[in-house]
This record gives C-alpha cells, sequence and structure tokens, in this order.
C-alpha cells in the first residue's frame, strides 16, 4: 500500500528551482532512501512531504492527505527528525520526551521509547551535555513520539563515530519492524546500500536513478571491478579495446590497474594477459559499490570518482 506519493514535485527559492519535477512512491513497512549530492534537493523534498514548506506545483499525499491543508492529521501519522534539528540546551531528556508527549492526543509511553532508545539513565541529562549519538537517539524517540505511520530521518548519521553509526543503524531495522516506515535521507552509501529497500538519487533537483540498491549498481557501467598488479605494463591501446570495459586506471604509486567492465571483460583480460605472458598479481574481481553507482548517476559531485578513473 502506498503511504508516501509525490509527484511532479516543484519548489524553487527566489526564482532557482531547488526541486523540479521530482515523482516517487513510498510503500508501507518499506525503508525508502534519497540520495544525492549537497544542494540536490533533499531537504525540501522532505520538507515538502512533512508540510514544512509548500510546494509551488506538483503534487504530495502522505496516507492520502495534502501534507499542508491537512497538516495536523499528517503531524499524526508522520514523525519527523529533520537535519539540525536542535533542542534548547538547558532542557533535559526527560523534559524534551514530555514537552514532545503534550503536542499529541495519544502519545506513544516516552519512558518505554527512552528504554528502546538507550536514554534511560540519561533522563536528568541536559541537551547540551549530551554526545552526537545520545542527540540523535533522543530526535529518533521525539520523531516516534507521536506514534506515528512513517518516520522522516535526514541525515541521522552525520558526524556519529563508526559505532554509533551501527547502532543507530541497527534501531533504523527496530523500527521498520515494529511496522514503521522509514524515509531516510542519507549521504553515506554504505547507509543506504545496507537498510534501503529501494532508492531515490536526486540530482540538481531531479530524480537521477529509482531502484534497489543492488538495481542502481546493475546500471553503473561498469558494475563488475577487475584489478591486478601486472607484472610489466600493458599496452593502453590493448586496455582501451577490451569488451565491455567501461574505464580503466592505474595507481601511479604501485601500478595496480583497475578496470571497471563486465563478465566479458573479465575473461577478455585474462585472454590478454596469458597471450602477453605478463602474470596478475593480486588478481580481484569485485561488484561495483553503490559509491560507483552514485557517481555514475550524478553529475554534480565534485570528486572524479577513482573508479571511472584517470586513463591508463
Ligand atoms: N531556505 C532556503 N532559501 C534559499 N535557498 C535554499 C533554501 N533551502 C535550500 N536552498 C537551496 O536549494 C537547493 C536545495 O537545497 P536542499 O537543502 O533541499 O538540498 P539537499 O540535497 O538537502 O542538500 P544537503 O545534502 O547539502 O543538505 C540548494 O541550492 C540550497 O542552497
Amino acid at each position: 500500500m502506498t503511504v508516501i506519493e509525490v509527484a511532479d514535485l516543484r519548489k524553487a527559492y527566489s526564482g532557482r528551482p531547488a526541486v523540479d519535477g521530482v515523482g516517487f512512491t513510498v510503500e508501507e513497512g518499506e525503508i525508502f532512501g534519497i540520495l544525492g549530492p549537497n544542494g540536490a534537493g533533499k531537504t525540501t523534498t522532505v520538507e515538502c512531504i512533512a508540510g514544512l514548506r509548500a510546494p509551488d506545483a506538483g503534487k504530495v499525499r502522505v496516507a492520502g492527505l495534502d501534507p499542508v491543508a491537512d497538516h495536523d492529521e499528517v503531524t499524526r501519522i508522520l514523525g519527523t527528525q529533520l537535519q539540525e534539528s536542535e533542542l534548547q540546551a538547558k532542557l533535559t531528556v526527560r523534559e524534551a520526551l514530555e514537552l514532545y508527549s503534550a503536542f499529541y492526543d495519544r502519545p506513544a509511553d516516552w519512558r518505554a521509547l527512552a528504554e528502546r532508545l538507550g536514554l534511560t539513565d540519561k533522563l536528568t541529562t541536559r541537551f547540551a551535555k549530551l554526545s552526537g549519538g545520545q542527540k540523535q537517539r533522543l530526535s529518533i524517540a521525539l520523531a516516534l513520539i507521536g506514534g506515528p505511520r512513517v518516520v522522516v530521518l535526514d541525515e541521522l548519521t552525520t558526524g556519529l563515530d563508526p559505532r554509533a553509526r551501527r547502532d543507530t543503524w541497527r534501531l533504523i531495522e527496530e523500527i521498520r519492524a515494529s511496522g514503521v516506515t522509514v524515509l531516510l535521507v542519507t549521504h553515506f552509501m554504505e547507509e543506504a546500500q545496507r537498510l534501503c529497500d529501494r532508492i531515490a538519487v536526486i540530482d540538481r533537483g531531479r530524480l537521477a536513478a529509482l531502484d534497489t540498491p543492488s538495481g542502481l549498481i546493475r546500471r553503473t557501467a561498469g558494475s563488475t571491478v577487475i584489478s591486478f598488479t601486472p607484472s610489466r605494463p600493458l599496452d593502453p591501446a590493448d586496455l582501451a579495446g577490451l569488451p565491455g570495459a567501461a574505464s580503466t586506471a592505474t595507481d601511479a604509486r604501485d601500478g595496480r590497474l583497475t578496470v571497471n567492465g563486465t563478465d566479458e571483460t573479465v575473461n577478455a583480460v585474462i585472454t590478454l594477459l596469458a597471450r602477453h605472458r605478463i602474470t596478475a598479481h593480486q588478481l580481484r574481481v569485485s561488484d561495483a559499490t553503490l559509491d560507483d553507482a552514485f557517481l555514475d548517476l550524478t553529475e554534480t559531485s565534485a570528486a572524479p570518482s577513482a573508479a571511472k578513473g584517470v586513463p591508463a
């Protein structure tokens, strides 16, 4: 069942389009990711879904309701943890939970939520004294306090150390397992790849792709990555002619060669090496990552991908 519907959404700031015709649907029970470079329009899109911004054009529905016209009803269905949601520094965890509970007619039991999010021993701690991970857990608790059907999490794990990030991932999986649909805005490929059922890639205000993580990777030119250190350099002309090869790159430091291609390219590389009696040291064949797919699908990213690389 569709719980969020976005069709031809448009929003401009001072005449400059931030979201320029984005459309997707989110099904109940999904972890749906929104991925894109800085300034792509991700936050503007989720703010329109949460009813915090009015679209200039297009349609947004949450459980069939208009987030602007039916704002009160939508806030009961959709919980939001938005980017940089800072609470008052002096508010304690307990006060924040009680304050947010008071916004709802039938709030979730905040004590149970605090327990679930590992905040019970922090109830008397002021917001300013919490660690980054604890602040994030509190912001998730506040997003869940109204007992929402959908929760919007925007760049939840930015600034967290790897352990806190992994703990947060486990929490997100638990939230989904409890029946809540999750709309996740993220910059982290590993996070998107691990958590999301489907991902909308947004680039310069437009939908660049919408697929499962593995579907996005399959779309990448050169979804099979072959790397090895040849016993002596290969002729660039031979490499350029490899069937299915999308790109090749040589690491200037150690001469290690990386070829992004297809299964056909793997066979061709092996044949080429045999023909020239070149030995491949530490030969690895792996799948491209969501990182590669992201760089392939988005044009605004500043850094060139190592995988797309410098021509050999
Ligand atoms: N309140 C605003 N006023 C003017 N321009 C804005 C405003 N909010 C966002 N923008 C601009 O709109 C574009 C999209 O911004 P948005 O925050 O939606 O992108 P984003 O994908 O969430 O970016 P990031 O990953 O950096 O958070 C950017 O060019 C941004 O500078």
